[in-house]
């Protein structure tokens, strides 16, 4: 239903970034809280390249929540979504905007209606973090129109609620989501470690190796995993907390070799777990296990790690170098081990694709030119089309509002989406 005549719809809209974790969440103490087993610690990627918009509107008009996602209306009465806007509606104050005549009273807001439209600049449900991005933009979003003013740790846990990843996405920079321990979960919250200007050489370089719809949510595969592997509660209790501990000082140092060091090897260990869960979960796939390869040979050639990698929940490379120099350098080896399906270079790099002419790579001519890395056993192998495309990006900032008015995605007058 639109909005009736002398009705009103307030609108607020908001960009929330993914973030990716270097120490992995996997496993969950309480199903329902979503408090997990293991503190974790993630980067927040540029929100220019991968982010989740979202817009909320409310109106007396409106007769029952609802929401699009991607331009689809999707279902709210999941206990995720529900738990986050019931958390948030208990936080919600009074509002009054004067131009627009709107007061809405704190008790007010049991009674009125929300309409969300959320679009994600990326791959939906393809482990690249869509949840996270989605869930700290929707919480976030949610809690600029209610006039929440609570803290960000606060926002944090109800943004867990929604998906524990999405926790980490309410920081820019470096983010550490503490597990707590009470078992009402709210010391279950996330810190910010540093800002994204503290160590602003980084590079992130993502090989999109498939962006279909995985096989076994994060959801499912962690509590299979949490029933059924010995290796995960070894690693929650013993390898996590040294781990977490070391990861805080090494990104505090801005020491990469321990950076890299520990990513790779977490990044290892989770899918060690998924090994280790009846039955076993795969998410990597020959193209990931060629890329961990390809990097593990250059690095060991070196006697020092030139980049980082790690997989989620899916075979998606996320690679991490130091400075713009090793990540060209490490583009040259992908693009010679990878090259474009079709002809076309400038879709092949999205992001930041500047990237592509520090790595002298301006034309496929180019790319044909590479040398073989020196670190390959077999360097006439190729894998054309293996990789859909490449994403560049860098560390990028928290929840921002998005105040421009073309880039709300729901109608002022109508209260339904734009796109509709
Ligand atoms: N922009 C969004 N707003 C609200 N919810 C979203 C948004 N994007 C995704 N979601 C929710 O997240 C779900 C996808 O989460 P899922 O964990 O399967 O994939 P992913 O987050 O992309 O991958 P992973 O967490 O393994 O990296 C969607 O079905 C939807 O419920
Ligand atoms: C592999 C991971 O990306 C798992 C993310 O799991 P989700 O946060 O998507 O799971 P739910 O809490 O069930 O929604 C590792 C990580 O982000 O730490």
């Amino acid at each position: 239903m639109a909005v009736e005549e002398g009705q009103w719809v307030l609108m607020a809209t908001g960009r929330s970034p993914t973030n990716i974790a270097v120490i992995k969440y996997w496993g969950k103490r309480d199903e329902a809280l979503i408090l997990p087993v293991n503190d974790s610690i993630s980067v927040t990627l540029d929100p220019g390249h991968l982010s989740a918009t979202t817009s909320v509107a409310v109106s007396p008009s409106f007769p029952s929540d609802r929401m699009w996602l991607n331009g689809k209306e999707i279902s709210l009465s999941g206990g995720r979504f529900q738990n986050c806007l019931r958390e948030i509606r208990k936080r919600a104050r009074d509002v009054e905007d004067e131009k627009k005549g709107i007061r809405i009273n704190k008790e007010d807001w049991e009674k009125l209606h929300v309409h969300i439209a959320s679009y994600n600049n990326f791959p939906t449900a393809a482990g690249l973090a869509s949840s996270a991005a989605g869930f700290a933009c929707l919480v976030f979003t949610l809690g600029k129109v209610m006039n929440v003013m609570e803290d960000y740790g606060e926002l944090s846990s109800i943004a867990r609620q929604g998906s524990g990843s999405a926790c980490r996405s309410i920081y820019g920079g470096f983010v550490k989501w503490c597990m707590g321990k009470n078992n009402d979960g709210s010391d279950s919250i996330a810190v910010q470690l540093a800002d994204e200007a503290h160590w602003n050489d980084l590079v992130i370089i993502i090989a999109v190796v498939s962006s279909k719809q995985k096989e076994t949510s994060s959801t499912s595969g962690m509590r299979d995993s949490v029933e059924t592997s010995p290796l995960l509660q070894y690693r929650a209790q013993t390898i996590v907390p040294n781990r977490v501990l070391k990861m805080e000082e090494a990104i505090k140092s801005r020491n990469f070799e321990s950076f890299a060091r520990l990513t790779c090897a977490d990044s290892n260990q989770f899918h060690a777990v998924c090994m280790d869960t009846s039955s076993p979960i795969f998410y990597m796939n020959d193209t990931s296990h060629r890329i961990i390869n390809l990097v593990e040979k250059w690095n060991q050639s070196e006697g020092t790690p030139q980049v980082a990698y790690t997989f989620d929940a899916g075979p998606n490379a996320v690679l991490i170098a130091p400075n713009r120099k090793n990540a060209a350098l490490l583009l040259q080896k992908l693009l010679y081990c990878f090259p474009p399906q079709d002809h076309d270079l400038s879709s092949y790099m999205v992001g930041d694709k500047s990237i592509l002419s520090d790595a002298g790579l301006n034309s496929m001519e180019d790319v044909e030119a590479l040398p073989a890395p020196a670190e390959m056993k077999t360097p006439n192998q190729k894998f054309k089309g293996d990789v859909s495309y490449f994403i560049c990006s860098r560390l990028g900032a928290g929840p921002k509002v998005v105040t421009e008015e073309t880039q709300a995605l729901i109608d002022s007058v109508t209260g339904l989406p734009k796109e509709v």
